[in-house]
């Protein structure tokens, strides 16, 4: 017997570990719910309502071809032992997982349970991400292969076990807290390919337009990331189907057409993006914890202020832009890129945090929490690790450019909502009477910012400064560009000038 053992790929199609264990003969399609795993400190309520929406799902497909999922809970080598006690099970089946420290471990555990049960394990990859990897010079061709190769298929029926599959637990009984989620993707493979349909044919036409503010990006971006962050779709068919679109459009007369290629070009490059910060997780997983350049090691770690960072969290920080972002990623368990980098932005310079708490926060919000892009994201936005460009965002000017009217403002902070469209960005200029007619003292309905944003600006500024001086630094960036860089030239920028409260920092390193 094979069993297949489902985890971050919780779909029928293009799941090769299935297609092949099918192959082969009587197939055991197994999920463990594992307690380490979801009462760890990055793991939400959310994440288990999103994925137990995709195990039912699955269940109910694997039921029509013959054989449910089984579900189990409890940690990966007690289940696996105790099945193969009872089933005469002569290999495992699983796609290769890239996910934190902890799934790291347990995915050795089972390597070594395996050989000495003499149960064979065979791991197939799951993306564009490859196992040890012994150079990043031949990564893209290696990507560009595996995105090319053809979608596997799922078996035409699997015979039945007598296995009781078992239920599939809610959030209380697993003693994880309610789910407080207001507004929630639907979950698994059937919504994902809608999602990616409708996508492609009809909300990608503006997407490079529409993805930076969070007024367009909501309905212009391709929202695909919950379900490739949980497997419900496999980046091929999402790389696959994008190209299958642009040779169609690219067939098309109307000149008009050529804006919704550029838009496309722009989504496919991300899903270039998706496994190229993936594959730096996989090739040092401690950057989970610590930073990439370690020269930036101690730079912000005993300024730690728990306060500090609970404003944050809340929304409260009296910058209405970064609150706004922080409220609707805490109703809505999405945000776009930009708002992402600001919220780190904000609580890396302004509040100058180290990037570890403020990163369990947000991996706990994100619904589609995905350990290698969060990890990398997170400290490049932080500035640890060693990217060229260090972007500060002023939370003023990122406000009026993607905000202008404060529309988004007045949604997700309704203290302000009736504050006038001049002060919307820095309410805390209103005078007393104008914030009486708003109906909204500053300081005591809404908070005053926490943090004057020019001084910790310059702060910040003057901080990093110092630890580029250091010539080890040089030395340990240039180290760490040879091991992780994606060997593409970054385009150039263009430079503005910005001056006064709407300056941006960024720093070519
Ligand atoms: C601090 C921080 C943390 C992040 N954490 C995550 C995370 O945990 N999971 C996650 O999927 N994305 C993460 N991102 C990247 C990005 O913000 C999201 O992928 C994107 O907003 C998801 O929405 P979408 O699917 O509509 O994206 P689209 O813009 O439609 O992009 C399509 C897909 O491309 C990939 N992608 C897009 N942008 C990036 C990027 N900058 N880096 C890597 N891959 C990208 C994702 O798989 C995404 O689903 C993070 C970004 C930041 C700044």
């Amino acid at each position: 017997m094979q069993l297949v053992w489902f985890k971050r790929d919780l779909r029928l199609h293009d799941h090769a570990p299935l297609s092949a264990a099918a192959r082969r003969g009587p197939v055991l399609p197994l999920y463990i719910v594992e307690p380490s795993l979801i009462h760890a400190p990055d793991f939400a309520p959310r994440h288990w309502t999103f994925i137990s929406g995709c195990l039912c799902e699955l269940r109910t497909a694997l039921a029509r071809l013959g054989q449910p999922l089984v579900v189990r809970v409890g940690e990966a080598v007690e289940v696996l032992d105790r099945l193969a006690s009872e089933w005469p099970i002569e290999a495992i089946w699983a796609h290769e997982e890239t996910g934190n420290l902890l799934s790291y471990a347990r995915d050795r555990a089972v390597r070594r349970w395996a050989r000495a049960r003499g149960i064979s394990f065979h791991e197939l990859p799951q993306n564009g991400v490859v196992r040890r990897l012994p150079s990043r010079d031949e990564w893209q061709a290696r990507w560009e292969e595996r995105m090319a190769m053809p979608q596997a298929q799922p078996p035409a029926a699997l015979p039945p076990l007598p296995i009781d599959p078992g239920p599939i637990p809610s959030a209380a009984e697993l003693e994880l807290p309610p789910d407080t989620l207001l507004e929630r993707q639907p979950p698994g493979e059937t919504a994902a390919l809608a999602t990616l349909t409708d996508f492609l044919s009809r909300r990608s036409r503006h997407y490079h337009r529409a993805l930076s503010s969070p007024l367009t990006a909501w309905e212009g971006c391709s929202r695909l990331s919950a379900y490739l962050a949980w497997g419900a779709l496999s980046l091929r068919t999402v790389v696959q189907a994008t190209r299958a679109r642009i040779a169609e459009l690219s067939q098309q007369p109307d000149p008009a057409e050529a804006g919704w290629l550029r838009a496309l070009a722009a989504f496919e490059s991300r899903l270039h993006w998706h496994c190229h910060f993936i594959q730096k997780l996989e090739d040092e997983p401690e950057i989970e914890v610590r930073n990439l350049v370690r020269a930036y090691d101690g730079m912000r770690e005993e300024n730690h202020r728990p306060d500090l960072i609970a404003a944050w969290a809340a929304g409260r920080t009296g910058y209405p832009f970064v609150d706004a972002c922080m409220r609707a990623l805490t109703a809505t368990g999405w945000l776009n890129f930009r708002m992402r980098a600001m919220l780190v932005s904000f609580v890396a310079y302004d509040l100058w945090q180290h990037w570890r708490e403020p990163g369990l926060i947000l991996a706990r919000r994100w619904i589609d929490y995905e350990p290698g892009i969060h990890y990398c994201q997170l400290q490049m936005q932080a500035g640890t690790s060693g990217n060229r460009t260090i972007r500060i965002y002023n939370p003023i000017k990122q406000g009026i450019d993607h905000d202008p009217e404060g529309i988004f403002i007045r949604r997700w902070v309704p203290e302000l909502a009736h504050v006038p469209t001049a002060y919307i960005h820095t309410p805390w200029l209103l005078d007393r009477a104008g914030q009486e007619r708003a109906g909204c003292r500053i300081g005591r309905d809404y908070p005053l910012p926490i943090v004057d944003h020019d001084a910790a600006y310059r702060r910040a500024r003057a901080a990093i400064a110092a630890v580029r001086a250091r010539p080890e630094t040089a030395i340990e960036v240039a180290a760490v560009h040879q091991k992780h860089g994606s060997r593409r030239a970054p385009p150039p920028r263009p430079r503005r000038t910005e001056r006064g409260s709407a300056r941006q920092l960024r720093l070519d390193l």
